[in-house]
């Protein structure tokens, strides 16, 4: 089954980037959408990334193939009922929810088994809303699929496609698993980051130096403090259960080294930075969803002098921005390879249009 209609509802930062991703790679695909804010769904019409704008749950959605739910997780599982007596034959639900044990179970409660696919793109931001989103914000992410048990292969091909059509790695993984995963690389650091500006909020002077002077460390590790609140209250509050036990050893973890401290046990304290530093070097950057998505190609040409300049000419004339541009000194490619870098794809096929009509000897990084 094609999915040539696909409705959202909720349209913000990471419904509004799958609908644009969709949008770039099938331009014939039918979009409708469901949100609060109908400004922003304007907006998205207007964009030309919405084709239909609906004003709540109702008929239209029988001509859909595809509904993502793209709203905060409880009021995605609350929408499970509601579209339930509109979905045609053969039209499956999913959803793009941080948590997933909570909605499989509202699934399992309606008897909705046949007709969901859960789904959560392992990539965002702290900002919200569709004026942030991106068609490639989840490039290059891993995107979560769960299945339930009466899934079939049919239906969770239909969804690894979507995710290979906006860029990200489909991984398809139980979902009970995946929540205790989540509450340890995601939903901990979420509490974390924000317990520790509070505590820098509580713990600052009158003239509030600390706030003044927190430099990168604090900003790096705080950045999800920003988040949305109504977002990350309902993720919580859906994996209470795994939080509270990775929770639990975070505490414990942090109460070894209250002990370590006091009793000037510097050995442990080494140790503590010592594995750190070796485990999280072992994250390679270039593991999926940590990496920035890569616009780039090797033009492979003669080492002539004036060689970049020419080409900087040709690409200019077309009003196409590089990035960066560099001599690849790895010399994989042969004598004389550059690498040239734009700053969405759009630019870097237009770029590669250019060259080849000078028929420059392009290679795909
Ligand atoms: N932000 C992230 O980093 C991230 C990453 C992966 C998955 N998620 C999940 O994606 C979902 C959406 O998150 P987001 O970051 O896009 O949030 P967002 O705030 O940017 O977007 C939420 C959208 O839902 C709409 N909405 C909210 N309540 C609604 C309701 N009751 N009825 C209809 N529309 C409603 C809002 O108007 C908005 O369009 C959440 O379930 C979240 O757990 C978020
Ligand atoms: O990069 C961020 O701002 C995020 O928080 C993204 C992030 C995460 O890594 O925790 C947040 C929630 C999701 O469900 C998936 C990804």
């Amino acid at each position: 089954m094609s999915d040539a209609t696909i409705a959202f509802i909720g349209l913000g930062l990471i419904g509004g980037s799958i609908a644009r991703g969709i949008k770039r790679e099938k331009p014939d695909t039918k979009i409708m959408a469901y949100m609060r804010t109908r400004s922003r769904l304007l907006q998205a019409k207007e964009d030309g990334i919405v084709d239909v704008l609906l004003d709540g749950i109702g008929e239209e959605l029988r001509e859909c193939d595809l509904i993502f739910l793209c709203t905060p997780v409880e009021y995605n599982a609350k929408y499970l009922s509601e579209i339930k007596p509109f979905l045609k034959p053969g039209a499956i639900i999913t959803d793009v929810g941080s948590t997933k044990t909570d909605i499989h179970e509202e699934v399992s409660r309606l008897g909705m088994e046949s007709k969901f696919v859960g789904g959560h793109p392992m990539a965002g931001s702290e900002k919200t809303g569709y004026e942030n989103s991106t068609d490639h914000l989840l490039e290059n992410a891993y995107y979560i699929i769960t299945p339930t048990q009466a899934s079939t292969e049919e239906q969770v091909s239909r969804l690894v496609r979507i995710a290979n059509m906006i860029g990200s790695i489909p991984l398809v993984l139980n979902y009970r698993e995946h929540d205790f995963i989540t509450a340890a690389i995601s939903h901990l650091p979420h509490i974390v980051a924000s317990s520790l500006v509070n505590l820098v909020k509580a713990s600052d002077n009158e003239e509030g130096l600390m706030k003044r002077l927190a430099a990168g460390g604090f900003k790096d590790i705080t950045r999800i403090a920003s988040s949305s609140p109504e977002m990350w209250e309902q993720i919580c509050m859906t994996n209470s259960q795994n939080l509270s036990v990775i929770l639990e050893r975070y505490i414990a973890s942090l109460n070894q080294i209250l002990g370590e401290l006091k009793a000037n046990d510097n050995q442990s304290v080494y140790q503590l930075f010592e594995t750190s530093r070796d485990y999280r070097n072992s994250f390679s950057e270039k593991v999926p969803g940590l990496i920035a998505p890569d616009y780039s190609f090797t033009v492979d040409m003669a080492d002539e002098v004036g060689a970049i300049s020419t080409l900087s000419v040709i690409l200019a004339a077309k009003g196409i921005s590089i990035k960066n541009i560099g001599i690849n000194h790895n010399r994989e490619h042969g004598e004389g390879t550059l690498r040239i870098a734009f700053y969405d794809k759009e630019t870097m096929d237009n770029a590669w249009k250019q060259l080849e009509r000078y028929h420059y000897d392009l290679i795909s990084n």
